[in-house]
């Protein structure tokens, strides 16, 4: 998106065919087969490269580093910055560094904001956020309209991203909730199989419309009660997102959940090293709505089907027997 506005735009692979890929035939066969690039996008495999060519663009204004990797390789990404960053000083111009990645540590529970924060203290020159919402990376590449949330606790931040992608198709709205934004993300996911194993199942589109609506209040009730802003969830990155990837073909977390409902296991769908960040985070979500004490069923049948052998028709059957209640 940012390279079909301007020429500065340059990606990083830890891949160097990749990298080679995207500068010499400006396309992504791995990730975006069949989809031209803009022909402004370079592409390098050298990190420091990378780094330095942000520190050394022409606009100190505009010093963005956007990072695209899974939640599992998040912690790595910043240690890697951390050791490659020189440190500036008090009144260096800030770099804006916001991440993609949607999801929970699988083992520590941490958010994102929390692993970056981790592995990049003590930087006051470095602002951070995330940059989430409804974004099917293929329509994107596309160069089809996308509407997205950043959440930074600056508003320098939200401001230099709303500024980077202005006159792109992609618009972008700002927000402070950084919580309430991840909370978003990452439950999505987790809904989205279940809608996934809905649909798969073939229990129909009142089913499917029943799993969206109680699954946004599932997603609100923990992202409140982790100090998110209510009215967040029925942003994009909240609903918007959940109803992207609860409905849309393209979603991985939605396919997952259908081949689970036609009878596939787990260990044969992601067997091709898919990426689904609803898999690796709803034993976390699970484990945080129980110490804060909240009622997650939909989050409580993913877990039981996903990892515990619990049959999807069970797990359905449960939740439709729970006590009535009001809405
Ligand atoms: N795809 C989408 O439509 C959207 C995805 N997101 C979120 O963004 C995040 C990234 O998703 P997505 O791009 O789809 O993920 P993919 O797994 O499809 O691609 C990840 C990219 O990150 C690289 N990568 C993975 N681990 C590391 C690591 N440890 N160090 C360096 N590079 C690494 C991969 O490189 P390599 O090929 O070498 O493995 C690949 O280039 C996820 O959290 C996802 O939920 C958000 C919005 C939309
Ligand atoms: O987050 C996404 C769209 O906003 C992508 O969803 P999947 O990870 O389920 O493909």
């Amino acid at each position: 998106a940012l390279a079909s506005a301007r020429s500065d735009a340059l990606i990083w692979a830890r891949d160097p065919e990749q990298a080679r890929a995207i500068n010499q035939q400006h396309l992504n066969p791995r990730y975006l087969p069949g989809i031209d690039l803009p022909p402004a996008l370079r592409a390098t495999s050298d990190f420091d490269a990378a780094l330095a060519h942000v520190l050394d663009g022409p606009d100190p204004a505009d010093r963005l580093i956007v990072l695209g990797v899974p939640m599992a390789g998040l912690a790595d990404v910043c240690r890697r910055i951390a050791q490659a960053l020189p440190a500036l000083g008090p009144d260096a111009a800030p770099v804006h560094l916001l991440w993609t990645c949607k999801g929970i540590s699988p083992d520590t529970h941490e958010w994102p904001h929390q692993i970056v924060a981790q592995a990049l203290p003590d930087r006051p020159w470095l602002r951070t956020g995330v940059l989430s919402g409804p974004s099917f990376a293929r329509e994107v590449a596309q160069g089809l309209p996308v509407a997205l949330t950043v959440a930074g606790r600056d508003p320098d931040t939200t401001r230099a991203a709303q500024a980077a992608f202005h006159g792109t198709r992609a618009r972008i709205y700002g927000t402070r909730d950084v919580m309430g934004v991840e909370v978003g993300g990452a439950l999505k996911n987790v809904m989205a199989i279940a809608c996934g194993i809905s649909d798969g199942l073939r229990l129909g589109t009142n089913a499917r419309a029943a799993l969206i609506t109680r699954g946004l209040a599932e997603i609100q009730r923990l992202g409140v009660a982790l100090g998110g802003q209510a009215d967040t969830f029925i942003g994009l990155a909240g609903l918007g997102d959940l109803v992207l990837t609860a409905t849309g073909e393209l979603s991985r977390n939605r396919q997952v959940g259908v081949a689970i409902g036609q009878g596939r296991t787990l260990e044969d769908i992601l067997a091709g090293g898919m990426t689904a960040e609803g898999v690796r985070c709803a034993r976390a979500a699970q484990a945080l709505g129980r110490r804060h004490g909240l009622d997650l069923p939909i989050t409580d049948a993913v877990c039981g089907v996903l990892f515990d052998g619990v049959a999807p028709t069970q797990a359905v059957a449960a939740l439709l027997a729970r006590d009535p209640r009001d809405e």
